[in-house]
């Protein structure tokens, strides 16, 4: 008989760690200063802007936000897109709803790029926020400027061009990447709607210069808006696979064929190694002179750990369930 992911873990009474320690490493470094400079040149093209789209990452919707965008970008009309609905837990969406108003933001829409799901909300709810300012403001030339903006690889051009292909009819007006930083400048105007006539701007992904926390970073990497080799792809693994233990998704299980869950990252990684069959060879320095030994290929099963939770294969996860709920339940 073949256990369920569920019964394996119950059979095996595992416990789960109650936090994740990083063991004093330097967060600050994943956060590169250059950033503020893409920041400057957004400020600089605010008065052509009518409105700003923030896009943000739906599996952290109350965490990672930059508050530079508030500071420096704040005065005017704003919507919160929270796109990668598709890889986010959103059983709790009214109370992430109610959260995000309790702090002032009450214009959001989820949204899935990759199939254009709620894509079609978003023009109405701007024309309905900037309303009659701009007709007053531009005469009869309707015409309406938003700036796209949020942190690295959270899919602003992937909305870009899913507006152009629901409004337009139009494919690509710019690029899309898996990896933070694909966008480097303040681009010029896209056009992204015919009626209300409508122009964007892409912008480059901006981090918070200072983390609020370290689990917020954390977050945000995992999220992919950071490089993981800043962080290092075997400590996100750990982190990846606390927090798949603590929220009880243990899809992994199944999709590695391991024989149990299990929170030590080093096995499981093992294990992940021994079934794509990775392997590398180590130096390793003994009394008679340097051995080289064959070992699971740890930082390759890490990569595809992460990738494999990236593609939604592992689960919806619903990364701030603690700024939800608070402490999970034992
Ligand atoms: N699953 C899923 N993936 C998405 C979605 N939207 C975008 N992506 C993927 O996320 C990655 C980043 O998308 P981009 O549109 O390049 O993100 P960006 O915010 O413009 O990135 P930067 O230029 O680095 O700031 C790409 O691999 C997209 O295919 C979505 O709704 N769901």
């Amino acid at each position: 008989m073949r256990l369920s992911p569920r019964a394996l873990c119950r059979a095996a009474r595992p416990a789960w760690r109650e936090s994740f320690s990083l063991d004093g490493r330097d967060v600050a470094r994943w956060f590169p200063g250059h950033m503020a400079k893409g920041l400057k040149k957004m400020q600089s093209s605010l008065k052509l802007v009518d409105c700003i789209v923030e896009v943000h990452d739906a599996r952290i919707p109350l965490s990672g936000r930059n508050p530079l965008f508030q500071e420096t970008l704040g005065i005017k009309p704003h919507l919160l897109v929270l796109n990668k609905m598709d890889l986010a837990d959103l059983s709790q969406r009214q109370k992430i709803i109610q959260h995000l108003e309790r702090e002032g933001l009450k214009n959001v829409i989820f949204t899935n790029c990759i199939k254009d799901e709620n894509i079609k909300q978003v023009i109405p709810a701007v024309t309905d926020l900037v309303g009659s300012s701009c007709r007053y403001h531009r005469g009869e030339h309707v015409e309406l400027c938003l700036m796209v903006i949020g942190v690295p690889n959270v899919g602003k051009s992937s909305l870009i061009n899913a507006l152009r292909r629901q409004h337009l009819r139009k494919g690509k007006a710019t690029r899309v990447g898996g990896e933070p930083g694909i966008t480097r400048a303040v681009m010029s105007r896209i056009q992204v709607c015919e009626r209300p006539l409508m122009f964007l701007l892409d912008t480059p992904g901006v981090l918070a210069p200072r983390i609020e926390s370290v689990e917020t970073g954390l977050k945000l990497a995992l999220c992919g808006t950071v490089l993981d080799h800043l962080v290092g792809a075997e400590t996100l693994a750990d982190y990846l696979l606390y927090t798949l233990n603590r929220q009880r998704l243990f899809g992994y299980v199944q999709h590695y064929g391991l024989d149990a869950a299990c929170d030590d990252v080093v096995s499981v990684l093992k294990r992940v190694a021994v079934r794509l069959g990775k392997t590398q060879k180590v130096k390793v320095l003994t009394g008679t002179g340097d051995v080289t030994v064959v070992q699971p290929d740890y930082p390759a099963a890490a990569h595809d750990f992460l990738r494999t939770f990236r593609r939604g294969l592992l689960g919806a996860v619903m990364l701030d369930r603690d700024v939800l709920q608070g402490p999970p339940d034992p």
